[in-house]
């Protein structure tokens, strides 16, 4: 899409086969970025994964090796004047003078910015002090200062003009809990001041807490994106069922569209099976992974599978059984898996004794390990 298509398709950042090479190393790997605007839009991914990196060709702070970029509808970095004045960025955090107070050196980087108009820089500084929550500290020594603290100045330094976009590189890194409390809340308000605000982090706790949106890199590479509400739902979901009758059991799964689950590889092999203990009686432990049933499947006697419900049919499944369809809110099962009672009803016809049955949705934890190959750091 060219840089005007991306904004009249509402992206206000947009990067086509974007890549960085380092030497041997591809940083960045073709990487399609698609930010839509007013999102608070989270860039997750391992230390090392290619965040800053991107973040870096974005802004127009190094060129690329391949692939183009679109911020604010203007392509990148051939339209750096007019972008930048319009995008407020915190990027391995502002140099500030220690001894200078938060006022002065907002003023020194005001100054030095060829943006800034002189005339209505002191109301802009007490302006952007005010919307960070530091006026009371404005005339304090920045040496003086917390890191959350010193955190908030610099995004009050993106904050000078007013901005359509704010790009903030890890900005809660090295915060202790308050600052990054602070530093939190502060950045989903920016987002109701209407600004787009594309903000990087490892934390998957982070992203989940206050934004709209993700997108996942792992080693230079894009590997998922999308409303976090989507995210999540594009998760793996389990079934655990236990049951003396495990060969049966497997063969009825394997029917109905379901797949081994990563524990048990061979779950027609009894051998691989966890046996349960505590539970008198239970002898089997079946564990499937996400189902792909193909679309149009149904179930013996004619129940509607998951799989129609989720692709459009299933306005015809809601009325057929009385459930409801589209996609699966919580409780209902995700596209390609049947309806739990179903599934139970199945095994029980095929002379299976449940003697326990559950559904487990992948957490978006579990869903970024499998992803990424990487732990997630979800302190905090
Ligand atoms: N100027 C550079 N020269 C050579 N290699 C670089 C340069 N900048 C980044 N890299 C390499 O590119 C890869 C991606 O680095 P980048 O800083 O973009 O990752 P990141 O996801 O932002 O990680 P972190 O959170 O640790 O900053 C790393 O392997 C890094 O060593």
């Amino acid at each position: 899409m060219t840089a005007a298509g991306s904004i009249a398709a509402g992206l206000t950042i947009e990067t086509q086969g974007l890549s960085k090479r380092f030497g041997h190393q591809l940083a960045v790997d073709n990487v399609d970025l698609a930010v839509p605007q007013g999102a608070v839009f989270g860039f997750l991914g391992p230390n090392g994964s290619g965040k800053t990196t991107t973040i870096r060709l974005l802004l127009g702070l190094a060129a690329a090796s391949a692939g183009t970029v679109s911020v604010l509808g203007l392509p990148m970095p051939q339209r750096l004047h007019e972008v930048l004045p319009r995008v407020g960025a915190l990027v391995e955090g502002p140099a500030f003078y220690p001894f200078l107070s938060g006022t002065a050196n907002l003023h020194r980087l005001d100054a030095a910015s060829r943006h800034g108009t002189p005339g209505t820089r002191k109301a802009r500084v007490a302006a952007a002090l005010e919307r960070v929550g530091l006026s009371h500290a404005g005339s304090k020594r920045v040496h003086a200062y917390s890191l959350g603290m010193k955190q908030r100045l610099g995004i009050a330094n993106a904050l000078l003009s007013p901005r359509d976009l704010l790009v903030l590189d890890e900005p809660t890194n090295g915060l202790d809990p308050q600052g990054t409390r602070e530093v939190r809340s502060l950045v989903r308000s920016l987002a109701a001041d209407g600004a787009t605000v594309f903000v990087s982090s490892h934390l998957l706790a982070e992203v989940e807490q206050i934004c709209t949106h993700a997108a996942i890199m792992s080693a230079g590479r894009l590997v998922a994106q999308g409303p976090l509400a989507e995210l999540r739902q594009d998760g793996h979901t389990r079934i655990r069922l236990l049951t003396p009758d495990a060969g049966r059991a497997c063969e009825v799964l394997l029917r109905l569209g379901m797949t081994p689950g990563r524990g048990n590889p061979e779950p027609a092999s009894h051998e691989t099976w966890t046996s349960e203990a505590g539970i008198p009686g239970v002898d089997g432990e079946v564990v499937t992974a996400g189902a792909t049933v193909p679309a149009g499947a149904t179930l013996p006697g004619g129940a509607a599978t998951g799989a129609e419900a989720a692709m459009g049919a299933g306005a015809a499944t809601g009325a057929q059984t009385g459930r409801p369809s589209g996609m699966s809110p919580p409780g209902m099962p995700p596209p390609g898996m049947p309806f739990p009672e179903d599934i139970v009803a199945e095994l029980v016809a095929a002379g299976v004794r449940v003697r326990g049955f559950s559904v487990e949705r992948e957490s978006l934890e579990e869903r970024f390990v499998a992803l990424t190959g990487e732990g997630f750091d979800v302190a905090q």
